[in-house]
């Protein structure tokens, strides 16, 4: 099999280093009217708002403050009226994924005729028009900081469901290493584990000889494998956590899914997992992946060998052995990071896995994975095997 045909473009720009918060004032249109919009303030108590708040001097600004993780539409709302009535034409993000997520939707709801949470369902296919946004990134784990996707949850109806749309990529993003000192060490973990996630949906599934595409994510699991313990360890060990920003947003801004097929499973049986029980994202996923691999082995079989013998180095006669190991070396190393996989561990017990199921099937994820053939029945399987 050889390549898939393939498009590819990012016009976002990344603007990467120490004391680059200043090159803002550049990067913003000069006349806008700035909504800055942040989470639940750790930007005010690490200095980044202030830093922020400096580079853009005296150009027209306001902040919205309240995003939660996991972003709601219902908050994400107040935000776009607020755009609406006072005329805002600029959205600045600064936080981690569930700020700039918001921020996606608030820019695509904001010209938006009609009702803004169909925009959700339809996927981001109904955004037809945006205003201009950028971000400030402070947590490395989504890569949303150079992608066109975002995730948007409603409390009231226990949705949390993907956006995506050409629209979507921002103007650019500012990352600046040192602003992520001040993460706690599980979203640290989370992040690692995320972004070590995101690249494994994208290159174990079936091998379509994209040599490129592989080495890169080859490339950026070992780097994730070996500076994750380090930068968790030492979060001011600015070498160690500038190469896990940087792997994180590799690892999902489009380039290494490039003419290949991806498995995006683990993270739709992830969002349940997060709006029923309230689970942070990453440590669903790592909850999840171990024993959707094991699941699909057969299907995935050639590229978990690969992944098992380029990425963790087994060598073995009998191929079951190195599948078995690739999978018990990669929750090792969730656990090794302070991630739980079990949802034990979590004190969900096994009314999950119908509630789950319901879940997938009310959002109509019944064709999950490359093959398209994770229904619900495979669904069920893989998170009774995940209790
Ligand atoms: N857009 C995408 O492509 C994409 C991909 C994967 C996941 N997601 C979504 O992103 C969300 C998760 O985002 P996340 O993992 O970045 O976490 P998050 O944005 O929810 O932040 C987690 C916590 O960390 C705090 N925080 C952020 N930066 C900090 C800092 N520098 N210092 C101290 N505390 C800080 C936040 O206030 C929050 O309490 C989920 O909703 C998930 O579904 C999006």
């Amino acid at each position: 099999m050889a390549l898939q045909n393939f498009e590819f473009c990012n016009p976002t720009r990344i603007v990467f280093g120490k004391q680059t918060i200043q090159q803002l004032d550049k990067l913003i249109p000069e006349a806008s009217k700035i909504l800055i919009v942040i989470g639940g303030g750790s930007v005010r108590k690490n200095g980044t708002l202030d830093e922020v708040e400096q580079a853009l001097g005296k150009r027209s600004f306001a902040v919205f403050e309240g995003i939660e993780p996991n972003p709601t539409f219902e908050t994400a709302m107040l935000a776009v009226e607020k755009i609406r009535k006072e005329n805002f034409d600029f959205v600045l993000g600064v936080g981690g994924g569930s700020v700039m997520d918001a921020c996606k939707f608030i820019a695509g709801a904001v010209k938006y005729q009609g009702d803004t949470w169909d925009i959700v369902l339809s996927g981001g296919e109904k955004i037809t028009q945006v205003i201009p946004f950028g971000f400030v990134p402070t947590l490395p784990a989504t890569g949303s900081e150079m992608n066109s996707g975002g995730v948007i949850s409603r409390k009231s109806t226990f949705d949390k469901l993907p956006i995506h749309s050409s629209l979507l990529f921002p103007l650019f993003s500012i990352w600046d290493p040192t602003k992520t000192y001040s993460l706690p060490k599980r979203q640290v973990a989370n992040g690692i584990v995320d972004a070590f996630i995101h690249t494994v949906e994208q290159y174990i599934t079936y091998s379509v000889n994209a040599c490129v595409q592989d080495r890169f994510a080859e490339g950026l699991l070992l780097t994730l494998i070996e500076e994750g313990p380090k930068t968790l360890e030492n979060p001011e060990d600015y070498e160690a956590r500038a190469n896990f920003i940087w792997a994180a947003t590799m690892a999902l801004n489009g380039l290494i899914s490039t003419g290949v097929p991806s498995d995006w499973a683990t993270h739709m049986i992830g969002h349940e997992l997060t709006i029923l029980y309230g689970i942070d994202h990453g440590q669903t996923l790592a909850i999840i992946l171990p024993s959707l691999l094991n699941e699909m082995r057969n299907d995935k079989r050639s590229k978990l060998l690969q992944y098992g013998r380029r990425v963790w180095g087994i060598e073995h006669q009998d191929e079951e052995k190195i599948i078995d190991e690739a999978i018990a070396k990669t929750r090792a190393f969730f656990e090794s990071l302070g991630i739980k996989t079990h949802l034990r561990d979590y004190g969900v017990d096994d009314s999950a896995v119908d509630k789950v199921v319901e879940q997938l099937q009310r959002h109509n994820l019944t064709a999950l994975g490359e093959r398209k053939n994770i229904t619900p029945e495979v669904s069920r399987r893989i998170v009774e095997a995940s209790l």
